[in-house]
């Protein structure tokens, strides 16, 4: 997968702009507060339809009511074009200038590594249970349809429950076991390649803490009938569904303790990364195409050898965007952020050349 160019109008705080990449590392360093991370959650807007904002507004610029992004894009020797309209509270999706759903743009291209992601180490379980579910919802559209419907009704089983009807809850709970037992058997399936490639990834990374990954299960596709059945009288009284895979954790063990409570914070941005170059190589298994990889803010918490090995990732893909508050060596192309615009740097000696078809217009 390549991003051949990305163009914002309204975005955050970047100027409107088409940005064109060449192929292996860009690299976009600038000061705080630049636009660096803006620009590569734009990316990966564009490129996945896919943000964690959940108020969609905040991506449009101050002042303004409608922001669009615009990924135009080479896989398999086709191209095509992928563009997103925001406003508030709306996300329009077009492929070729055709509407489309998330679930219909391609799922293995783009993975995202930010500093952030030390939260699924540190954070509740529902950062790593989103880490999961994401993962294999683009691994597997049928997975992706099955989590959808086993969440909708949790809520509205929950409705039930806070309305007390009882009389109701047989037909909620055969179509909660039903849902609930194909989303534990995929997770137990994916988990054993996903723990193979995170401890890997976390040795590859110096680490000399083995990594495990394991499910916290709060019931069993054989048992899940009958734990619901068991805690009935506590679920009616507070309302809620206790037992599924929506209460369920990633455990992550370094070194045979949990990460979350021991791990130091480079060391939970170490398993952090190799969750993520875990979700990478998954991808690229199921896809047969590596996607881009958007690394943010490179060097941050890092020592010299795990920032060494991020920018080895990025080298080992057919495409990375890299930003930094500092110059990533060894860029195909090197731009300088600064208040919402990218401006590539002319080659130095020092740099890498700069690509040809590498250009940037306004
Ligand atoms: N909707 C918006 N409208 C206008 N500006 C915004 C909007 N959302 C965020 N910003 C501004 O965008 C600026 C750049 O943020 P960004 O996170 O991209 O910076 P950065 O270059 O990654 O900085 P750092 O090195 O600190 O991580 C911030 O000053 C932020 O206030």
């Amino acid at each position: 997968m390549r991003l051949d160019s990305l163009s914002t109008l309204n975005y955050r705080n970047l100027a409107p702009c088409t940005l064109r990449f060449p192929a292996g590392v860009t690299g976009v360093f600038g000061e705080n507060g630049a636009g660096k991370t803006n620009l590569l959650e734009a990316a990966f807007l564009a490129l996945t339809g896919q943000t964690d904002v959940t108020r969609l507004e905040q991506l449009v610029q101050s002042g303004e009511t409608e922001a669009y992004v615009r990924a135009d894009l080479e896989s398999g020797g086709s191209l095509s074009v992928q563009e997103v309209g925001l406003g508030r509270g709306r996300r329009q999706l077009k492929q070729d200038g055709v509407r489309v759903r998330t679930g219909d743009l391609p799922r293995g291209s783009a993975v995202w590594i930010r500093p952030e992601d030390s939260e699924l180490v540190f954070g509740p379980p529902a950062g790593r249970r989103g880490y999961l579910d994401s993962l294999l919802s683009r691994l597997s559209a049928r997975y992706a349809e099955h989590l959808a419907r086993y969440d909708r009704t949790v809520s509205q089983r929950n409705a039930a429950l806070r309305g007390g009807e009882e009389w109701a809850m047989h037909v909620w709970d055969d179509a909660l076991v039903r849902l609930g037992t194909e989303i534990m058997t995929v997770r137990r399936r994916a988990l054993v390649r996903l723990n193979e490639l995170a401890a890997e990834a976390n040795t590859a990374l110096g680490s000399h803490k083995p990594l495990t990954l394991t499910l916290q299960e709060s019931t069993t596709p054989e048992t899940y009938a009958a734990d619901l059945a068991a805690r009935r009288g506590e679920e009616l009284s507070r309302g809620s569904t206790v037992t599924g895979p929506h209460r369920d954790d990633l455990a992550l063990t370094l070194g045979g303790l949990a990460a979350g409570e021991y791990a130091s914070r480079g060391e939970g941005r170490t398993v952090a990364l190799a969750l993520r170059r875990a979700e990478l190589e998954l991808l690229a298994e199921r896809y047969g195409e590596r996607p881009v990889l958007l690394i943010d803010d490179f060097s941050a918490e890092l020592d010299p050898g795990r920032r060494a090995f991020l920018l080895d990732l990025a080298a080992s893909v057919p495409q990375a965007i890299v930003t930094g508050t500092e110059r990533a060596p060894g860029a195909a192309l090197t731009m300088r952020a600064h208040a919402g615009r990218f401006t590539p740097e002319q080659a130095t000696p020092e740099h890498a050349p700069v690509p040809e078809r590498a250009e940037v217009t306004r």
